[in-house]
């Protein structure tokens, strides 16, 4: 049996970049950038008022107590425009005339007249104002030709507040990437509303499918339930792959049982097998192959935990390389609660997570792993990772930890009793 590190190297081998498509700024939050994107303008565009008061040309400091003859009064919106005298009103975001180069707040002047229409005609300075005083120049927050955004960043609502500033109205991002999901086993109900009838369950597989894959940024195509025959396994095959599917995901019949027939099946269909098993924890028997007509097929056991475990470490790394982004970087943490690790599995585990008082984060493995168990799973804010050689981890050992989700920072809960 293969290791992580090997499955995922023969996983990544396997990636192709998704093609580029435009997107509008206003539905660009969450998806990835495709590529590096430049200032197109200076920000701000033009040298403008930090403050609604006087616009004054100051070669030097201009004393407190200075008289001031008032000519004009500029708003945000008003054009450019030459001054029309040593001092002008200015409001917060209007242009600068050509000539003014500082800004005096309301506040620090006095009104000594006003003109017959009751606009300001004269004023005092109550302070110095010093030259460029309360100015925002043009370029000083991004100057033309400032990379803003480099390929593979995920946008968020900050990276839409820049781009919209600059003008930018639509973006090149990367493809979702196109997933099918098709769940296996007589024993699922497919009617999610009815009593459960003798011997079977509700599917929580799939549903979870669907929203970590959304929530990882992929487009869900489908998502079916067959039984345990070959038969309606290929059919369901076919659809995902009728459909679009850059990638399956089944769930169920990988293992050992006389009714997991979905290895022979990938064989029969001629799927080209990249590993079947790796020494991991939970999800030991996760199969990975190419179908023939083109999609990757990961054949995840159908254990629930299986299934978390085969998306946060075998599908996201997978999402993200086919994103063109970068590989995560782990957080460390400072472990609470001692664990004997079975030698030569890589172990994925719930955890929560918590600061104390100097900053350092800690997470505490949750006592109920067994890979049947979902409960701990929804308690958990993130995995924790003890690789093959960790042999036991004391107390206060320093441990890998991952978000629940790639891109999903890992939730840190207050501090226990
Ligand atoms: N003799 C052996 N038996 C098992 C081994 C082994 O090495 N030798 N490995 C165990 C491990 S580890 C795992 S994990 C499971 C994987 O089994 P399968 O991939 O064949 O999955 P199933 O048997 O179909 O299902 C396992 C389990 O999960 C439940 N399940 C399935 N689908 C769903 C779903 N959509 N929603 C919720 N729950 C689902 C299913 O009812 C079973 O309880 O094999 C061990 N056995
Ligand atoms: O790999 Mo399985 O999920 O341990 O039961």
């Amino acid at each position: 049996m293969i290791d992580y590190a090997q499955a995922l190297q023969r996983l990544l081998q396997q990636v192709m970049p998704q093609a580029a498509e435009s997107c509008l700024l206003a539905d660009a939050a969450g998806r990835i950038s495709a590529g590096a994107v430049h200032s197109p303008i200076a920000l701000p565009t033009f040298d403008h008022a930090a403050m609604d008061g006087y616009a004054l040309a100051a070669d030097e400091p201009l004393l407190a107590g200075s008289e001031h003859a008032v000519s004009g009064s500029r708003a945000a919106g008003d054009g450019a425009c030459a001054s029309g005298g040593e001092c002008c009103e200015i409001m917060t975001g209007a242009q600068l005339p050509a000539g003014l180069n500082s800004v005096v707040a309301v506040e620090n002047t006095h009104m000594l007249e006003t003109h017959a229409d009751g606009t300001p005609a004269r004023i005092r300075l109550l302070q110095a104002l010093a030259p460029g005083q309360n100015v925002r120049y043009a370029g000083s927050d991004v100057a033309p030709g400032t990379p803003v955004l480099s390929a593979g960043a995920r946008l968020d609502s900050a990276d839409v507040m820049l781009l919209a500033a600059l003008g930018i109205g639509r973006i090149d991002v990367v493809r979702r990437p196109r997933v099918a999901i098709v769940g296996t086993g007589k024993e699922l109900q497919a009617d999610a509303t009815q009593p459960l009838v003798s011997g079977r369950i509700h599917n929580s597989n799939g549903p979870y499918l669907v929203a970590a894959l959304r929530a990882a940024g992929a487009h869900v195509l489908l998502c079916e339930t067959v039984d345990d025959t070959p038969a309606t396994y290929i059919d369901a095959l076919r659809q995902a792959v009728d459909a679009g599917a850059d990638l399956v995901i089944s769930t169920g019949a990988v293992s050992m049982g006389r009714h997991d027939f979905v290895p022979a099946t990938l064989d029969r269909l001629g799927a080209q097998q990249l590993f079947h098993g790796v020494a991991i924890r939970p999800g030991k028997p996760l199969l990975c192959a190419r179908l023939v007509a083109g999609p990757l097929i990961f054949a995840m056991p159908g254990t629930p935990m299986a299934v978390a475990a085969a998306i946060r470490f075998f599908v996201s790394p997978m999402l993200r390389a086919m994103a063109g982004q970068a590989a995560e970087l782990p957080l460390h943490a400072v472990l609470d609660t001692p664990q004997q690790p079975k030698p030569g599995l890589r172990h994925f585990l719930r955890a929560t997570l918590h600061q104390d008082r100097d900053g350092r984060l800690h997470a505490r493995v949750l006592a109920q792993q067994q890979p049947f168990r979902i409960r701990p799973f929804a308690e958990a804010g993130a995995w924790v990772v003890l690789p093959e050689g960790a042999a036991d981890c004391a107390r206060d050992s320093m441990v890998e930890v991952v978000g629940l989700l790639h891109g999903h920072p890992p939730r840190i809960d207050p501090p226990p009793p």
